[in-house]
């Protein structure tokens, strides 16, 4: 499977590698016959809901006219976005700040998992004046640890999960940034004769859409390519019976989210968008398996309802990962074979399974009884 991208086809490294991680799992396996059943529940439901690009606008903290400083701001979110799952607190996943696991306090309410993290990016650039959205400012001697824990300032006993590492990740965005812009401006100062006619002054507000997303010229492909290449932490990648596998969660996500943001025009353009796949994270495979898509073996079910840890790069949870990946992919395939015209792809199936289970885990507070326990990774790729 390969994207056409401009004139240089970019294969589709993620679709291949699923599909390959797929057909040698041990303790993961895809369900097609349950791929094909949820398909038409899914695509029922989107139909009825009427769920589109247009629907991740609507999430109450989400930017609602996006300009060109909406980038940075999604380029903040999915940089950060990984790991909200409590080590010691709301064993049974409830999501509720109750339990005192990690929460940020934002218009008057309590935010606890990936949206503790928007919250507490709208909470730091509306209300505490940081600009905590700029790469100008990641690299800057005025971000400090202190700065970053007022950002993360948790209402509960619990701190934020990975502190450091997300630190370390927006240090790193910003100099990979900033390196990016001085290699630009030496190149263009070699093609111009002379400087005096050159405008020096770069603007790093614009940096990411002048260094990135222009570069990706459409492509999806390309811009995943890009960013994985460029940010170590956007590179998601495994070691899987000898081969490195493709999973690149949050690089896909942060394409994804731009995609729908501009709904698809502007920077949100790309001709091979359809090419992205689900994001790999710990609450979808929860959806998926409870949805009789992927099935996990008697050891790994009980490893999972145990609550123990799984390394990053083990192989039960590349196989996780990787077969979540390739679910998706064919109930992708199985909308499309029942209306070939539904305006779905891998992205809005992931968008919708994902808010359906944070609904489900909002009405019912999620228990051990209702769904699987999510898996217990600590990393910063998903
Ligand atoms: N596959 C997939 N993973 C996603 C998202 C999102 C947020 N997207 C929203 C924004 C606009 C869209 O409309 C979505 O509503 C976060 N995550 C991941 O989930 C985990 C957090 O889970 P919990 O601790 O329960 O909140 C963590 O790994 C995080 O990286 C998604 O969409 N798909």
């Amino acid at each position: 499977m390969s994207g056409r991208a401009g004139s240089v086809a970019v294969e589709n490294r993620v679709l291949v590698d699923a599909e390959f991680v797929a057909s040698a799992a041990k303790d993961v396996q895809v369900v097609v016959s349950g791929c094909q059943t949820a398909a038409k529940v899914i695509h029922e439901a989107m139909v009825q809901q009427k769920y589109s690009m247009a629907t991740w606008s609507s999430h109450e903290l989400n930017p609602k006219n996006p300009d060109a400083s909406t980038v940075n701001w999604i380029l903040t979110v999915d940089l950060l976005n990984f790991s909200f799952w409590s080590e010691n607190f709301d064993s049974n996943d409830t999501g509720s700040p109750d339990t005192q696991r990690f929460a940020v306090e934002y218009h008057g309410k309590q935010f606890t998992g990936y949206w503790s993290l928007v919250a507490a990016i709208n909470r730091a650039v509306y209300e505490y004046g940081i600009p905590i959205t700029s790469p100008e400012y990641w690299a800057s001697d005025e971000f400090t640890e202190d700065v970053l824990r007022k950002v993360f300032a948790s209402s509960t006993a619990e701190q934020v999960p990975l502190f450091d590492e997300r630190y370390r990740v927006l240090k790193e965005a910003g100099r990979v940034i900033q390196n990016e812009l001085l290699s630009q401006e030496q190149q263009q100062r070699k093609l111009v004769s002379s400087t005096d006619i050159f405008d020096t002054a770069s603007s790093t507000t614009n940096a990411f859409i002048d260094l990135f997303i222009t570069r990706a010229d459409k492509s999806a492909l390309k811009l995943v390519e890009l960013v994985s290449t460029k940010f170590p932490s956007f590179c998601d990648t495994a070691s899987y019976h000898g081969r490195t596998v493709h999973i690149m969660k949050r690089a896909q996500i942060l394409v994804a989210d731009i995609w729908a943001c501009f709904q698809g025009k502007s920077y949100g353009e790309f001709n091979d968008i359809d090419q992205i796949t689900m994001f790999a994270d710990y609450r979808v495979p929860q959806m998926l398996h409870s949805l009789n898509c992927i099935s996990y073996s008697t050891d790994l079910t009980h490893h999972l309802t145990s609550h123990l840890p799984l390394d990053n790069g083990d192989p039960r949870e590349v196989e996780i990962r990787a077969c979540s990946i390739w679910s998706v992919e064919i109930i992708r395939r199985e909308i499309l074979a029942i209306d070939p015209s539904a305006p779905i792809n891998s992205i809005l199936i992931d968008y919708y399974l994902w808010d359906t289970a944070k609904a489900i885990q909002k009405q019912l507070g999620l228990d051990q009884h209702s769904m699987i326990a999510c898996h217990r990774t600590r990393s910063v790729f998903y």
